[in-house]
């Protein structure tokens, strides 16, 4: 079915105005998307939280992270901030939430609203979702016009926490209000995937077992825990960038093409690919934990008082994965995501497999890397003559670097920005849908159950700002990953040294 873009006289309610999601993300990009002409300036805005905030406080703490500010959009920020106003009120009781609804209906009627239109977006600790999704279904609900709530993640934490939060979730508000937000979803190049994939034939036609020979998805961060290893202790690496994260982004790299580009046409393929994910082995994984940096400069995992003293969270996960269809069968796949490293990068590689021997010897593979950030770009490794009088082949790239394709006064959103427009517009192909959930945790909680049980595995330690554990690179080996140290490839190659190469 398909939704209306909301029009000109929409009240936006943000709960949890006064944290830190809020501050850092959410009022940002609600600015941005008003500073692009993409939020008409006829809108309210309406920050929502427990605390005592005076009007002047709230709009000093939303405006701290606004972007894209020079001297000729300046004038934005006030108009913005005029859109906005704060109203102080509790989650669990009803008064705050007549309040709520008294303004919005004020506004409503003085824009002269028949059908009114009403997004909530929840930037609150799971504990009180459901405390505040009964609260607006009961109180701050419209039943002649048409409401969308946008929920962050966790969605629970396992299968059953999951599942009963989308049976107490599922009442108040159909699926189509629904909005589950993974900001990755909302990333340029994550985006791009569909169609990277699907309009380009030669990219199209090799998109297979018979010529792909290993798929990776590596998420690095080159911090720590640091200060929020009390909140991660309970999560790891493997709720809290793989289950949710890589796993949308894998999805979308090997489900079969959607017969549209409509949002449920989409949804639907990923789900299917996810039905034929194998289960994960247990003993195919690689689990680390941080310590001190090698110059003692970084702290380690457990240096933070915030954490157990001999807790086992798991910082640095990688894993192997398998998708039985005609597709994949065979081909591994392992997802990688580690905090503390040697660097900040989120990227996919596909290698494919090497050509017939008998032309060329030690030809290398080619390999296509999808870098998601920072500083987005698709490049494919082929081989090509080193120019000049030189006859040997060697490694070179066709390069789409997005910084110098793209001028850098065009706009490309802030992931925040772009999920909340689609929202606005009606559009859910960036958001998790309730079947694709349940998947996701009916794949990981087995493996979770194992990591975290009494007798789980004892990750390998690594040194804060390095490449993880020790044994990543024999894992990567075995599932069908080469190295190529000593190959030919540089970047960006601008004198190739021919000598000794003829
Ligand atoms: N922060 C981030 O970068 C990201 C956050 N998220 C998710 O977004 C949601 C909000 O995150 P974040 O803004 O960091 O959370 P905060 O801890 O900052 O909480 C948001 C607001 O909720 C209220 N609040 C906090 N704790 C409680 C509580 N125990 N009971 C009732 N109200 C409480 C506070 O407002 P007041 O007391 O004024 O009502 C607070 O300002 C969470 O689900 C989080 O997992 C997802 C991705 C990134
Ligand atoms: O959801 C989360 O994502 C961030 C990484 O997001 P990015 O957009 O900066 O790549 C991660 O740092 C955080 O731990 C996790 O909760």
């Amino acid at each position: 079915m398909s939704v209306e873009p909301f029009g000109k006289h929409v009240t936006i309610v943000v709960f949890g105005a006064s944290g830190d999601l809020a501050k850092k993300k959410t009022f940002p990009a609600l600015f941005g998307l008003f500073r692009e002409g993409e939020l008409p300036s006829t809108i309210k805005v309406i920050g929502y939280a427990r605390s005592e905030l005076s009007d002047a406080d709230f709009k000093e703490r939303i405006s701290a992270n606004f972007k894209g500010v020079n001297d000729s959009n300046k004038h934005k920020v006030d108009e913005f901030l005029n859109l906005c106003s704060y109203t102080q009120g509790q989650y669990d009781s009803a008064e705050g939430f007549k309040k709520l609804n008294e303004e919005m209906e004020k506004y409503e009627k003085d824009s002269g609203v028949d059908k009114p239109e009403r997004l909530f977006y929840l930037a609150l600790p799971p504990s009180v979702f459901v405390t505040v999704a009964s609260h607006i279904k009961e109180n701050a609900y419209t039943k002649t016009g048409e409401v969308r709530l946008i929920v962050e993640k966790p969605f629970g934490n396992d299968l059953e926490s999951s599942r009963k939060l989308q049976k107490s979730l599922a009442p108040l508000f159909t699926e189509e209000e629904l909005y589950r937000i993974d900001h990755y979803l909302g990333k340029e190049m994550v985006k791009n995937l569909v169609f990277l994939r699907f309009s380009n034939e030669f990219l199209n036609a090799s998109w297979n077992k018979n010529h792909i020979k290993s798929i990776q998805i590596s998420f690095k961060e080159a911090f720590g825990t640091e200060g929020r290893g009390g909140y991660f202790d309970d999560i790891g690496i493997v709720r809290d960038v793989m289950q949710n994260h890589l796993l949308q982004v894998l999805t979308l790299l090997t489900m079969e093409r959607p017969v549209s580009i409509d949002p449920e046409a989409i949804r639907d393929e990923k789900v299917k690919v996810l039905k034929a994910f194998g289960e994960l082995e247990t003993d195919d994984i690689l689990l680390g934990q941080y310590t001190k940096s090698e110059d003692g400069t970084k702290p380690g995992y457990l240096d933070d008082d915030t954490v157990k003293g001999d807790s086992k969270c798991v910082t640095y996960a990688a894993l192997g994965m398998q998708i039985h269809n005609e597709r994949w069968e065979g081909v591994p796949i392992v997802m990688r995501a580690g905090k503390a490293l040697k660097e900040s990068k989120v990227e996919i590689r596909i290698q494919f497999k090497e050509v017939a021997k008998g032309m060329f010897n030690d030809i290398q593979r080619n390999e296509l890397v999808m870098r998601i950030q920072p500083n987005e770009a698709v490049y494919m490794k082929i081989n090509s003559k080193i120019p000049g009088i030189s006859a040997v082949p060697s490694v070179t790239d066709l390069d789409l670097t997005y910084s110098s394709r793209y001028s850098k006064e065009f706009w490309i959103p802030e992931a925040y920005e772009s999920l909340i427009r689609d929202c606005y517009l009606g559009n859910h192909a960036n958001f998790v849908r309730d079947d694709e959930l349940d998947l996701s945790w009916k794949l990981f909680t087995p493996l979770l159950q194992h990591i975290e049980s009494k007798d789980g595995p004892t990750p390998e330690p690594y040194p804060y700002g390095s490449n993880g554990p020790k044994n990543l690179r024999p894992f990567l080996s075995d599932h069908g990953y080469n190295f190529y140290d000593e190959g030919t490839y540089e970047w960006p190659l601008t004198t190739p040294n021919v000598k000794g190469k003829m």
